[in-house]
């Protein structure tokens, strides 16, 4: 589960500070949902937690992908900052808001490469 948040037509992408496999790689803030747990609350949770921010999640992006290991599904939601609230790097080594022109300026977790595939339409809109 993971946010794909805009702001002022940007995505937030964020560099992984672990496991050591992936460090240094970029992705979409997010996590596993937990037992009890809808996959919206689980998002909104892990954005607190990782970004100190409040979201609505919205609609899906993008498919769902599998992941390296074959276990889990990378899945994405559209999410909107609520109440001013802005992204602060707690958990992350980094993290940039891209324009359009800029995704590929960052080495994505390989995962994340169809679901940035479907930004140009989101941030052009
Ligand atoms: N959050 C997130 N995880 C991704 C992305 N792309 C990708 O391949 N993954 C992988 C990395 C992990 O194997 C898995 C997500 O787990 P995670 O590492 O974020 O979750 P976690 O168990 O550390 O976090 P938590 O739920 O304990 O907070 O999905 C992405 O864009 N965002």
């Amino acid at each position: 589960m993971a946010a794909v948040i805009i702001n002022d037509g940007r995505v937030l992408a964020c560099e992984r500070s672990a496991p050591p496999e992936v460090a240094g790689r970029w992705e979409f803030p997010g996590g596993k949902v937990e037992p009890g747990e809808t996959e919206e609350q689980a998002l909104a949770r892990e954005c607190v937690e990782e970004l100190g921010v409040r979201v609505e999640v919205g609609d899906r992006v993008g498919p769902d992908v599998s992941l390296a290991h074959g276990r889990a599904v990378l899945r994405v939601f559209n999410a909107r900052l609520l109440g001013g609230d802005m992204p602060r790097a707690l958990e992350h080594t980094a993290m940039r808001w891209l324009g359009v022109d800029e995704l590929d300026s960052v080495h994505w977790l390989p995962a994340d490469k169809p679901i940035v595939a479907e930004l140009p339409g989101l941030l052009s809109v």
